[in-house]
């Protein structure tokens, strides 16, 4: 019965989203196999109970229209629906669903889902839990201390943004200046996760070249999210996976090395580690419990958790910071409301000095970035995997599937946003209480529950810094007053094209 009404489904879809002919034969054979397959035993388990419906969706509607292709099933005949994507069956969810799949712990596992996203399955039978080892890392090191954290970044948002119309500074405020912000962004970001991890004195370029490179790579690895835009990655998931690892081994190993060995002399250091840096805070709780040393499981099992960190943190902050800039760039009257909220902070000499006070008065700005994120179209942005047989919303789903609540039904839903919803208000959260770190079942940019992204706080700080060093320092507008998104399926890692100018102000 069950195989029936799947099969009846995928029928009645194909016709709600049009998929004749024509357009079903553009598919890739491959893709084509899978459903057919996934449409005939459902999902391989021999479950009792009644599954949810499963959609075909085309490859053209899935990576190039994604937000209007699951918003169409899902209203059609939601709340959860089967989709096959890069040859898996994942389960999308609407709204009313949300928070119980994000925050249900016991039945929707968030670290086996991360984990098994990158490839990184067989972490999960380590002794120790990898990613609560980097969420108290995070929430102990970074977001207890983000006073102590603004004063040691500041210098570096200063210098990288300084230098990108420094060297320009004879030109006349008409001339603008083209900028490759995303590589600008990744560099501060990883100068910045340096200084927090290793201390100031490890963030020599060659050093912070490595960690960008790591921090590139493992995203390009992230299995499900970063594969969007090529046709062998789209079809041969597995392969693909596969020949990504290897590269990133083979062309990256320097860098691992590199970055390695300096935490390896680091934690091993005779010398007290007194600075307040994640190695040196964690080199001397080790030593104090083992009698001086650092055992070198310890070492290996650090070492891990910091990669963890740089690749949580590097590339999606600098991505966030082009997305915020490239919106205000279009957007330019809300530049002088958020040059007036740090004015203050301008010293005699024409310089911003920022702390983390000031950037928590920045709330047109904050207001600003919350509707940044809420509005850039995210769609499939977190997901959990099911531990069991799991019900929701009278239908069963089997263990071990994938599970996503659409982004965009919360984040554009008028039931919750009103009914400009789908429009972008800058200064809509003004006011409101609601800062961009906070999260809901109607805003949920950050993941929600236990494992809502514990780097926020430092996000958000870093997105700040940049736009207000920069927009001090210039006006940024961007060429033909647009820009492109260039994967909306993978809104979160993949940067919007288009070219940032920058109009450099003098100073008084
Ligand atoms: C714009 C930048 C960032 C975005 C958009 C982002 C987004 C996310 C999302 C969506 C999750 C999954 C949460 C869930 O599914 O409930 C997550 C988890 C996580 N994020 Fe972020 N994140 C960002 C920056 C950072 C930074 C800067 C750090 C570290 C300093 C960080 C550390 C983590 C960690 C450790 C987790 C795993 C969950 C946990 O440990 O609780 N993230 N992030």
């Amino acid at each position: 019965m069950q195989i029936r009404s799947s099969q009846l489904l995928i029928h009645k879809a194909k016709g709600d989203v049009k998929l004749g002919r024509s357009r079903l034969s553009s598919l890739s054979f491959c893709q084509c196999t899978m459903r057919s397959f996934y449409a005939f035993i459902g999902n391989g388990h021999g479950l009792e109970g009644k599954r949810p419906p499963i959609v075909a969706l085309s490859e053209e509607d899935i990576y190039h229209h994604p937000a209007q292709a699951y918003e169409k099933v899902i209203k059609k005949y939601g709340p959860v629906v089967g989709v096959v994507r890069n040859n898996r069956l994942e389960y999308i969810t609407d709204h009313s669903v949300t928070a119980h799949v994000l925050t249900a712990d016991a039945m929707f596992s968030f670290e086996q889902a991360s984990l098994q996203n990158l490839n990184l399955g067989f972490l999960l039978s380590l002794q120790q839990s990898l990613v609560k080892g980097l969420d108290v890392i995070v929430q102990e090191s970074i977001t207890a201390k983000m006073e102590h954290i603004v004063d040691s970044l500041v210098p570096i948002f200063q210098h990288h943004i300084a230098s990108l119309t420094e060297s320009n500074s004879e030109r006349r405020e008409s001339y603008s200046i083209p900028v490759d912000l995303e590589s600008v962004a990744r560099r501060m970001m990883a100068e910045s996760i340096l200084t927090i991890i290793f201390g100031k004195k490890h963030t020599k370029p060659a050093t912070i070249h490595a960690v960008e490179k790591v921090a590139v790579d493992i995203t390009a690895a992230n299995g499900n999210r970063f594969q969007n835009l090529g046709y062998f990655s789209r079809n041969f998931p597995g392969l693909w996976l596969r020949l990504i690892w290897l590269k990133i081994t083979i062309s990256s190993v320097p860098h691992y090395l590199r970055i390695s060995y300096i935490a390896f002399k680091e934690m091993g250091s005779r010398e007290s580690n007194d600075s307040e840096s994640i190695l040196d805070v964690f080199a001397k709780q080790c030593k104090a419990r083992n009698g001086g040393c650092v055992p070198f499981l310890d070492k290996i099992w650090m070492i891990v958790v910091m990669f963890g960190l740089i690749f949580a943190s590097v590339h999606q902050t600098a991505i966030l910071i082009v997305w915020v800039l490239f919106e205000l760039a279009k957007q330019p009257q809300f530049l002088e409301t958020f040059r007036k909220e740090v004015a203050d902070q301008i010293d005699e000499d024409g310089d911003l000095c920022l702390n983390y006070a000031a950037l928590k008065d920045a709330r047109h700005l904050d207001s600003f970035i919350r509707e940044v994120m809420r509005t850039k179209g995210d769609t499939l942005l977190t997901a959990r995997l099911t531990t069991a047989d799991v019900p929701l919303a009278g239908y069963i789903i089997p263990k071990g599937s994938f599970v996503t609540p659409l982004a965009t039904r919360s984040h554009m839903n008028e039931e919750y946003h009103g009914k400009n919803a789908k429009e972008f208000i800058g200064d809509r959260w003004v006011g409101m209480e609601k800062p961009a770190v906070m999260v809901s079942n109607s805003y949920f940019p950050w993941g929600l529950g236990r494992w809502a992204c514990p780097g926020r706080f430092l996000a958000v700080a870093a997105v700040k810094m940049a736009v207000l060093y920069l927009i001090t320092n210039a006006t940024p507008r961007l060429k033909d007053d647009k820009y492109r998104i260039r994967d909306p399926l993978n809104i979160i890692l993949v940067p919007p094209e288009g070219q940032l100018l920058l109009y450099p102000i003098r100073k008084q």
